[in-house]
């Protein structure tokens, strides 16, 4: 199904609109592996209503009656699962998940764990998913070296089993390292389960002990937060929303977009249950640079936003957007083009979006390509013009309830 979505319905919410989001699906992600590692120690309140860790809770909770596994297109269930069963599981496993999540890389994942004694193989093309996982049998070694400019789930797949294997690991991580907060994330949540772990730069050592009983709670969504610093950065001075939940302090790295969207004219302040964004200012900077490597997810947010904003953008950090949910490059050169915008890489790894002469002609039909970010970066465009989103459902990957929080703001939804 598709979208129409135009600026407001008539009785525009004048109110200051609440906006529940969905909790962190990388941070449900990582307790609920962590909790099977445990033996079910560790109590997570407010898991995701994403589709990507509802899909790992209902694996889990199958985990004796199934032989195969099918993550559908959730990289971190790809990932995180890989490492868990190669190191649990009693029988033969398969993990597989949709066409796109086969042509996403695990090789490096793979060889990692195969170096540390796991039995895995490939059921089709090398490298790639889908995936066969025999029971571990013998620990060969403790010591791993990764590339870290890939993609740090294969990293945080590797630390959240360390504490299981009998003689534990030392990851050394080869630099460059992107995504590095989600790291940090995982070595924080592992953490506040009990785990002890040493770090000196890009190496970190983890001994062989057991998760500890806990209680965790989830917080809202940062990646789900930048659409609406988005919308309020595209709304009229004076304009607000409060998105609950979110904390000054939090394992996400996305929270970034705060200050990223500072020089769009938001400002934002932290209150009891959440934070409340206002467009305070008009846009006075026509070039930013900005470096997305920690942030990788936030790219289809702020290059839209921009765009419509006229603020020219200089970047490094896109690199791993080629291998998520689509090649996010060629996506959002597509579909920015049909704004007359132009992102364009002239030298190996600095790209440039031009937005000056960003136009927005009537009825602009954006295609989504099987990604939830490209649906909900463009759709805050809607404050510029009638623009139609296609196959909306792709918003349930990580935030199902994006289209009805939208309608609540005010915005004219009309079924296609
Ligand atoms: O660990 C995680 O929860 C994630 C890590 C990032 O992937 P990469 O490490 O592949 O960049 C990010 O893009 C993804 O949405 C979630
Ligand atoms: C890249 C993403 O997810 P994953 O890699 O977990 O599929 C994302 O949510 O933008």
């Amino acid at each position: 199904m598709n979208y129409f979505i135009k600026q407001y319905k008539n009785s525009i919410n004048q109110e200051i609109c609440s906006i529940n989001l969905p909790s962190s699906k990388s941070e449900s992600n990582r307790l609920l592996i962590m909790n099977a590692l445990s033996g079910e120690k560790i109590t997570i309140e407010n898991l995701s209503s994403a589709r990507d860790t509802q899909t790992l809770i209902r694996l889990l909770k199958n985990e004796k009656d199934l032989n195969t596994f099918d993550v559908l297109d959730a990289g971190t269930a790809m990932r995180f699962l890989t490492a868990y069963f190669a190191v649990s599981t009693k029988k033969e496993v398969v993990i597989t998940g949709t066409e796109r999540m086969q042509k996403r890389p695990i090789g490096i994942l793979v060889n990692a764990l195969k170096s540390i004694g796991a039995e895995i193989s490939y059921e089709n093309e090398e490298g790639y998913p889908p995936l066969r996982i025999k029971s571990f049998q013998k620990q060969t070694s403790s010591k791993i070296s990764i590339p870290g400019n890939i993609s740090s789930q294969y990293i945080s797949a590797l630390l959240m089993i360390a504490p299981s294997l009998p003689q534990g690991l030392e990851i050394n991580i080869e630099p460059p390292v992107f995504s590095k907060p989600y790291i940090d994330m995982t070595l924080g949540l592992m953490q506040l389960s009990g785990i002890q772990y040493s770090q000196n730069d890009y190496l970190i050592s983890i001994k062989h002990q057991n998760y500890q009983e806990s209680k965790q709670s989830v917080e809202s969504d940062w990646s789900a937060a930048s659409y609406w610093f988005s919308i309020i950065a595209q709304s009229e001075i004076g304009r607000k929303v409060f998105l609950k939940g979110l904390k000054s302090k939090s394992f996400q790295g996305d929270n970034v977009i705060k200050d990223i969207a500072k020089d769009f004219g938001v400002s934002f302040q932290f209150q009891e249950n959440g934070v409340l964004l206002e467009k305070t200012d008009i846009v006075r900077k026509k070039t930013l640079k900005l470096d997305f490597k920690k942030c990788p997810d936030l790219a289809q947010t702020v290059l839209p936003c921009a765009a419509s904003l006229n603020i020219d953008l200089e970047m490094t950090g896109l690199e791993s957007l080629r291998i998520k949910e689509t090649d996010r490059i060629s996506a959002l050169q597509n579909e920015l083009s049909k704004f007359n915008c132009q992102l364009t890489e002239p030298e190996k790894g600095t790209w440039k979006l031009e937005s000056s002469i960003f136009t927005a002609k009537e009825n602009i039909e954006i295609e989504t390509y099987e990604d939830h970010r490209m649906a909900m970066g463009f759709a805050p465009l809607a404050l510029k013009t009638g623009i139609q989103i296609k196959d909306i459902e792709v918003v349930n990957k990580s935030y199902p309830s994006f289209w009805e929080d939208l309608e609540l703001f005010g915005f004219d939804l009309i079924e296609q």
